[in-house]
């Protein structure tokens, strides 16, 4: 237990409910130190990588960060902007965002907080942030659209793993998954719409998703299921015939066989199988990143285009866009329901739980 878990309690407020954004996270500087740093974290949690734990450090210590780090910088290097890594710099706008969008129409303070998995702004300080700020119901809400252990279980973890150490914890909810909310489909399909009105349509469109081991798939994994139902929806929404859409998976970590088909490998088939132009859309990712702005971009396009393809459109990912800011003040607002943050009357007794917090805390009523 900490020596600061207390509420501060500020007279006559209500309690306020806390929105708290989560995203993976982002390495602090495209340099091989900040990278060695964020990997080291990224790759220990068992979440991520299921490998036995003496073994594992010996492999990720003893190989993996000699050599990805100094690797990994390097592109980190190709897509970095004035504001830093893309991945935190629309993390940030996102809950600008939200919060301005929540401020508009709800009725009961509502304050937004940004929680990266791994790296800063940590979850446990985003945690700490909707405590100081009088949050007493909180909502993770983790972006990612569609559900996997490694993602969305881990956020949970890094969530609990703070709370255990406060006497007083939260009400709390989590959004699960959103990989088949209308909104999201929508968005996506108005997305790739939209890049078909800036210039032609490519003759295929693929949906291509982040990777993970094929064994969790096996074991139980919603995630596979769910990337393909979010890509059905769209191509449903656009119309798209049989043929003219698939579903691959990118990023592929190490030698272990991870869900297929791999994203290179259908887009280097399809430029052998004489498709000129393909338009790349990645459902999965919430904000773009390196795994987007120069895996797909970049490492895709010239796989495809060195296998007889003419252009590979990266279609963005939703950012902060209105629409994306639209849907996700709906999933709050779905996930929020029965609480007061957007009710349109107050019940009576609202204040109760402050003033005997109050009392609690030896304050004058
Ligand atoms: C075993 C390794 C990995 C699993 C499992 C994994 C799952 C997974 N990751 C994302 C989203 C992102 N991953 C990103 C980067 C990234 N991912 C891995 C490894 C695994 N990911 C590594 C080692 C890295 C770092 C970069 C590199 O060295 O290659 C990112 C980008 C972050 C950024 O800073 O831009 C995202 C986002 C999902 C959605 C997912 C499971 C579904
Ligand atoms: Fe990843
Ligand atoms: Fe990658």
């Amino acid at each position: 237990m900490t020596s600061t878990d207390v509420r501060p309690f500020r007279h006559g407020r209500e309690p306020a409910t806390g929105i708290l954004l989560c995203n993976l996270g982002t390495p602090a500087a495209p340099t091989a130190a900040a990278l060695r740093r964020y990997l080291a974290e990224f790759l220990w949690d068992p979440r991520v990588v299921e490998i036995p734990r003496p073994l594992w450090w010996l492999i990720l210590h003893g190989v993996i960060l000699r050599v990805r780090p100094a690797q990994s910088a390097a592109k980190y290097v190709s897509i970095w902007t004035e504001a830093g890594s893309p991945l935190l710099a629309i993390a940030r706008r996102q809950a600008a965002g939200v919060q301005a969008r929540l401020s508009a129409v709800c009725r009961a303070p509502v304050h937004v907080a940004l929680g990266m998995r791994y790296g800063e702004p940590s979850i446990a300080a985003a945690l700490r942030e909707l405590r100081e700020r009088g949050c007493e119901r909180i909502l993770l809400l983790p972006l990612y659209p569609q559900y996997s252990a490694s993602t969305t279980a881990s956020a949970f973890d890094a969530v609990a793993a703070e709370l255990r150490r406060w006497r007083w914890v939260p009400e709390l909810r989590t959004v699960g998954s959103y990989h088949d909310a209308p909104g999201y489909i929508d968005a996506l399909a108005a997305s790739v719409r939209t890049a078909w009105a800036e210039a032609a349509a490519g003759e295929r469109l693929l949906f291509s998703f982040h990777g993970l081991p094929r064994r969790n798939l096996e074991l139980g994994d919603p995630y596979f299921c769910q990337c393909h139902k979010t890509a059905r929806l769209v191509a449903e929404r656009l119309q798209l015939g049989e043929g003219r859409w698939a579903v691959a998976f990118q990023s592929r970590f190490g030698r272990a066989e991870w869900l297929q088909p791999y994203t290179s490998v259908l887009l280097a088939e399809w430029a052998r199988a004489g498709v000129r132009r393909a338009d790349v859309i990645c459902p999965g990712f919430s904000a773009d990143c390196l795994e987007t702005l120069e895996e797909i971009a970049v490492e895709n396009r010239d796989t495809f285009v060195h296998a007889g393809g003419e252009a590979l459109r990266y279609i963005p990912a939703l950012n902060d866009t209105p629409a994306h800011l639209d849907l996700l003040v709906g999933l709050i607002r779905q996930h929020c329901g029965g609480w007061p943050t957007f009710d349109a009357a107050a019940p009576s007794d609202t204040r109760t739980p402050g003033r005997t917090r109050a009392l609690a805390l030896g304050a004058a009523d």
